[in-house]
């Protein structure tokens, strides 16, 4: 077969989005089934109907809760803190029961607690600001210390007699604790899957920050994945303490590295975007699978420690090897694209309906900036033009970087105007706001999350909804590809899979993506740093074509750029800061590359030299 025709079944058998894993999910089940040989050939009885059972029982608190930490860590968060909280949960909401001599008050209760400690751990992660990993191990102390406190070290029995329930009642043969586990945990990982909040997780475990940049809250969207995994404690402590009888503080010892151990060894990548609920399922069965052997073949309780930490660390080790696959792979796909002929161009569609050509979109006066003794911008001055592009350039330092961040409202200027058309005076306005009012900024290396497709990219933020509510409802990903379709097709970009993450897409691909964003309805102005940094002849050509298409278009279009051939290339009109002051401003035409290299080291012109001293 030649390496050509070999491609499209190279193509098929690539990963199709973040979701990819069956490999691993088809390694886990042959070790599963692999743990049940040996222990049935250990002892006959491991595979009877009774133990199964039991072994689903066991696994069922497992399940509930990994379903939640699977969603934290492909968020990029963990919570270490479970197993304390589901003791204080436990004791708390038995406590309620006892005392109310109600169950269902109880169990409203324990719910509750979770969900409240849930939303403390997520409102300390945020407020803390360090790694999630210290803040929920501190309150792993904290959570375990307190159910000991509260309950003097002894188990809180004699209560309601409908708890015996939930031990016992079956439906249909299967005990209803499996049952609501399963229902739950089908409902998280459809939830994880499906909604448009699910994909949010992904986006932010890729890169937080540029989901935050895409228009996600971050904070928010993370606070409640706290409130999610404390309510999925609350469960797991009752139907645990509900199955027992009785609530102790001991309840939950382990119970973080029983259900991160499951979810890694499924496929959840530590270093969060990555993972499928499917190799969750069969991680926790085949952790329950050995724990049951364990305990069957009569290993002792030590040694099922250090056989449970052991089964953890070798999971971190495959999901290392795991993400060097993915780079790997990613690289590979980088290479295919870049060696490709054909750049996917097709001719950009017509002008946007509120095209005015050279009047002035944004006008900045007098803009100041200082950061303490550095003054980073000290008198600038600049008009952007609807339908042209202009380009910023300067040294190291001359303060490019902190005039787009004004621009973008991303930093308040000192002092100094800026105006945009139609909408008065917005050096006041943040980002957010900005991009309502049509600002649309595309920064280096923040504007895509890398573990999703084009389809999601282009959409997030707006997603296109199907049924439900709010970010749990639906997610139309046929809908998102016809839209990024249309979108990149609009500005004359054609990708080969619209699903396969931008990561593994090349340089020039990724920035036209992450710009494609800014072309909304009614943009007025777009801000591109740097966009052809870093990029190849012929990458930094389909951006620089895209940038012009967009200016085309209508925007006003500001480009920051190193670059002096891309100048000659697009700008129509070229401005040189030297030193936080505006050294250069006029059309493109009025100067030649070699006049710009002279600016941007901070020289003056042979031009201007000559005319002052003709004048003198
Ligand atoms: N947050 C900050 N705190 C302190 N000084 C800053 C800060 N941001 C920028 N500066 C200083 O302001 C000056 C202008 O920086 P700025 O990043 O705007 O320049 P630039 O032209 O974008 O440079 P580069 O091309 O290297 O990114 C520099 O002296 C820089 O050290």
């Amino acid at each position: 077969m030649s390496p050509t025709s070999a491609l499209p079944l190279l193509r098929r058998w690539r990963p199709r989005n973040h979701i990819g894993g069956a490999t691993g999910r088809a390694g886990l089940i042959l070790l599963a089934a692999a743990l049940v040989a040996l222990f049935a050939i250990a002892n006959p009885n491991f595979i009877g109907a009774g133990n199964i059972s039991t072994t689903l029982v066991n696994v069922s608190g497992t399940l509930v809760a990994a379903i939640a930490m699977a969603r934290l860590l492909i968020a990029g968060q963990i919570d270490l803190s479970i197993g304390g909280m589901m003791a204080l949960v436990a004791v708390s909401g038995a406590w309620v029961m006892r005392a109310t001599d109600d169950f269902v008050i109880g169990a409203v209760a324990t719910l509750a607690f979770g969900l409240l400690l849930g939303l403390l751990n997520g409102v300390l992660v945020r407020v803390l600001k360090i790694s999630p990993i210290i803040v929920t191990l501190a309150l792993l102390g904290v959570y375990s210390g307190l159910a000991f406190v509260i309950t003097q070290s002894r188990p809180i029995f004699e209560l309601p007699q409908e708890i015996e329930l939930v031990g016992r009642l079956r439906i249909a043969g299967v005990p209803v604790v499996v049952i609501v586990a399963l229902i739950v945990f089908v409902a998280g990982a459809l939830a994880l899957t499906k909604t448009v909040s699910g994909v949010r997780s992904y986006a932010i475990g890729g890169d937080a920050r540029a989901a935050s940049a895409l228009g996600i809250d971050v904070p928010r969207h993370l606070t409640w994945l706290y409130v999610y995994m404390g309510g999925s404690v609350g469960l797991v402590a009752l139907l645990t303490f509900g199955r027992l009888g009785s609530a102790s503080p001991n309840l939950g010892v382990g119970l973080e590295i029983a259900v991160i151990t499951a979810v890694i060894l499924g496929g959840v990548g530590f270093a969060g975007g990555t993972g499928r609920p499917l190799g969750v399922f069969f991680g926790v069965i085949t952790i329950g699978i050995l724990n049951a052997g364990l305990i069957f073949v009569g290993i002792s309780d030590y040694w099922q420690t250090v056989i449970g930490g052991s089964v953890l660390l070798l999971a971190l080790g495959v999901d290392q090897l795991n993400e060097y696959r993915r780079s790997r792979s990613r690289r590979a796909g980088r290479a295919r694209v870049d060696g490709s002929r054909e750049d996917g161009l097709v001719e950009p569609s017509a002008l946007h309906a509120h095209v005015d050509p050279g009047a002035v979109a944004l006008r900045a006066t007098e803009l100041r900036k200082s950061y303490g003794a550095v003054t980073a911008v000290s008198d600038v001055s600049l008009a952007l033009r609807a339908g042209q592009v202009t380009c910023l350039l300067g040294d190291n330092g001359a303060g490019k970087s902190t005039v787009i961040k004004m621009l973008s409202g991303l930093v308040r200027p000192d002092g100094g105007r800026i105006e945009l058309d139609g909408h008065g005076s917005i050096e006041t306005l943040d980002s957010l706001e900005l991009r309502e009012l049509g600002v649309e900024t595309v920064y280096q290396d923040l504007a895509v999350a890398p573990n999703l497709g084009a389809a999601y990219n282009l959409t997030l933020g707006r997603e296109p909804r199907r049924f439900g509510f709010g970010s749990l409802a639906v997610f139309d990903r046929q809908a998102a590809i016809e839209q990024a379709r249309a979108r990149l097709e609009s500005l004359g970009i054609v990708l080969d899979d619209y699903l396969a993450p931008v990561a593994s897409l090349s340089g020039g691909q990724r920035q036209c993506v992450a710009i494609a964003r800014s072309d909304v309805a009614d943009v007025k102005v777009v801000i591109l740093d740097e966009p052809t940094a870093a990029l190849g002849v012929r990458q930094k050509a389909l951006v620089l074509r895209l940038a012009r298409t967009l200016a085309d278009r209508g925007a006003a279009v500001l480009m920051i750029t190193h670059d002096v051939e891309s100048v000659g290339l697009i700008a129509d009109r070229v401005i040189v800061l030297n030193l936080g002051r505006v050294s250069f401003d006029d059309d493109a035409d009025q100067v030649t590359s070699r006049d710009l290299i002279h600016l941007m080291a901070g020289l003056e012109l042979e031009s201007t030299a000559k005319a002052r001293n003709a004048e003198a």
